[in-house]
């Protein structure tokens, strides 16, 4: 039975509890949010307009659309790959390798969906298929967690996360039991953490912004900016994918409904809620705002990229010339914890500059109402407990190491906050 492997993982999320709140909250949250977007007074605190019933709800057309979407984005991702990249080394001494083509399905994406759009795709009716489409995504990543769980029940002990195995049925459902599950060379954690929701994501965008300019003639300074900023955020994430090897999710993360709804419901359709709300409610917004906008993003993403590219060079190469000036600290476990650059300033300066573009991604949406800055409200609570997870694993990799970082880099996030 490869249920435990040698002692207990701490639980996280609140334990059993915790879990079985989220696997509600989660998707119920993901609906609030569609259901409000596309609401006259689009209030984010206070009841949904509706509630939805089946009939509203269940579409095989959209079940099947997202059917064909996974199946083109898996399609892509086996295509031949610019670079085959390596992991981080595993429990058993080896290493898996992963195909850097994301940015290259991203650009195929884009020329089929135009070919398609050039011969009638009316990507425009894309935005009144949202709720169907949602719940045919939430439906499939249950059914989906569920045979990722039954799969783990026959994987090597070596082959299971450090968390997510606790013999508890909804703890482990919920957090995945195994780290990198696969089938043959597909990876099912790496495909669906950057390639159908994040690529998603940006075409909902799109279909948005083309629906809004169907309505009015053309689309809104707003709808170009919320368009452009997260389109350069995936656009990036997509073309530094390699990066994606060395974060929690890939390393430490099993993969079980938390990432799976994740990847697949919450990031495409969460993400997108300020476009979403741009579209049922149009927003004023003058040049000088915009390019106040355009600085605060390009702020946070000159932070976001300095701070990821400078410990990702680090880790490749030290002596990289670009970092080999940098302090560092030596640890026990041979590598090195960098105490001056950004990663001096804070202990996460990375997670600084999202937030700074996060808040980018809300702005061109107006003060007049909540609901556009739910995201930032959200991300700011899943950085803070990403940030407090991550600090656990690093005082426990690093030990007497992480404390003296902690005494020199005193704050996390906010230099002189917290
Ligand atoms: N848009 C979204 O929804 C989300 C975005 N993100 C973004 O993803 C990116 C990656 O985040 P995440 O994986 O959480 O964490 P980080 O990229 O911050 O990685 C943390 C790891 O970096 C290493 N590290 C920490 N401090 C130092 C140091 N001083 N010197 C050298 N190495 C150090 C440690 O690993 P080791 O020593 O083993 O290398 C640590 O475990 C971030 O930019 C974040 O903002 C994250 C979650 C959600
Ligand atoms: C609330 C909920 C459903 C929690 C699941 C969390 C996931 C939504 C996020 C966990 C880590 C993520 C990352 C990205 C997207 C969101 C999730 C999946 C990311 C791919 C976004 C783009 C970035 O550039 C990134 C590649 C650094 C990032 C990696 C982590």
């Amino acid at each position: 039975m490869a249920s435990l492997q040698g002692p207990r993982a701490p639980l996280e999320f609140g334990g059993p509890l915790g879990a079985a709140g989220l696997l509600l909250l989660l998707p119920a949250t993901m609906f609030h949010l569609l259901l409000v977007a596309r609401s006259g007074p689009a209030r984010l605190l206070g009841p949904p307009p509706y509630l939805p019933g089946l009939e509203v709800l269940w579409s095989p057309r959209a079940l099947l659309l997202l059917l064909t979407w996974l199946g083109l984005q898996a399609a892509l991702y086996l295509l031949p790959a610019r670079k085959v990249a390596e992991g981080q080394e595993l429990k058993d001494k080896s290493r898996l390798c992963y195909p850097i083509n994301g940015f290259q399905a991203l650009v195929l994406t884009a020329l089929l969906v135009g070919l398609g759009m050039s011969i009638g795709l009316p990507l425009g009716a894309l935005p009144e298929m949202l709720l169907p489409l949602a719940f045919a995504a939430t439906i499939t990543t249950f059914i989906f967690s569920f045979l990722l769980y039954m799969k783990a029940q026959v994987a090597p002990a070596s082959a299971l996360a450090p968390g997510g195995n606790s013999g508890n049925l909804i703890y482990d459902f919920f957090l995945g039991r195994e780290l990198n599950p696969r089938i043959c060379s597909f990876d099912f954690k790496y495909f669906c953490e950057l390639r159908p929701g994040l690529i998603g994501w940006v075409f909902i965008n799109l279909a948005l912004l083309v629906q809004e300019a169907e309505q009015r003639g053309s689309p809104s300074l707003a709808m170009w900016l919320v368009n452009g900023f997260q389109l350069l955020y995936v656009g990036d994430a997509l073309w530094h994918e390699e990066a994606i090897l060395t974060t929690m999710d890939i390393t430490h993360d099993g993969f079980g409904f938390m990432l799976a709804f994740g990847d697949l419901a919450w990031v495409p359709f969460t993400y997108s809620l300020q476009a979403q709300f741009l579209l049922y409610h149009p927003q004023p917004l003058g040049l000088p705002m915009a390019a106040v906008i355009c600085l605060i993003n390009a702020i946070g993403y000159y932070i976001f990229r300095g701070a990821n590219s400078q410990k990702n060079t680090f880790r490749k190469n030290p002596s990289d010339p670009s970092v080999s000036g940098l302090e560092t600290i030596p640890t026990a476990t041979g590598r090195q914890l960098l105490v001056s650059g950004w990663w001096g300033m804070v202990r996460h300066p990375n997670y600084l500059g999202d937030l700074i573009m996060a808040l980018a991604w809300s702005l061109p949406c107006g003060v007049s109402h909540l609901l556009p800055y739910f995201y930032v409200l959200y991300f700011t609570a899943l950085l803070v407990h990403r940030e407090a997870r991550d600090e656990r694993q690093c005082l426990q990799k690093y030990g007497r190491a992480w404390q003296e970082y902690c005494r020199r880099v005193p704050y996390r996030i906010l230099p002189y906050i917290y």
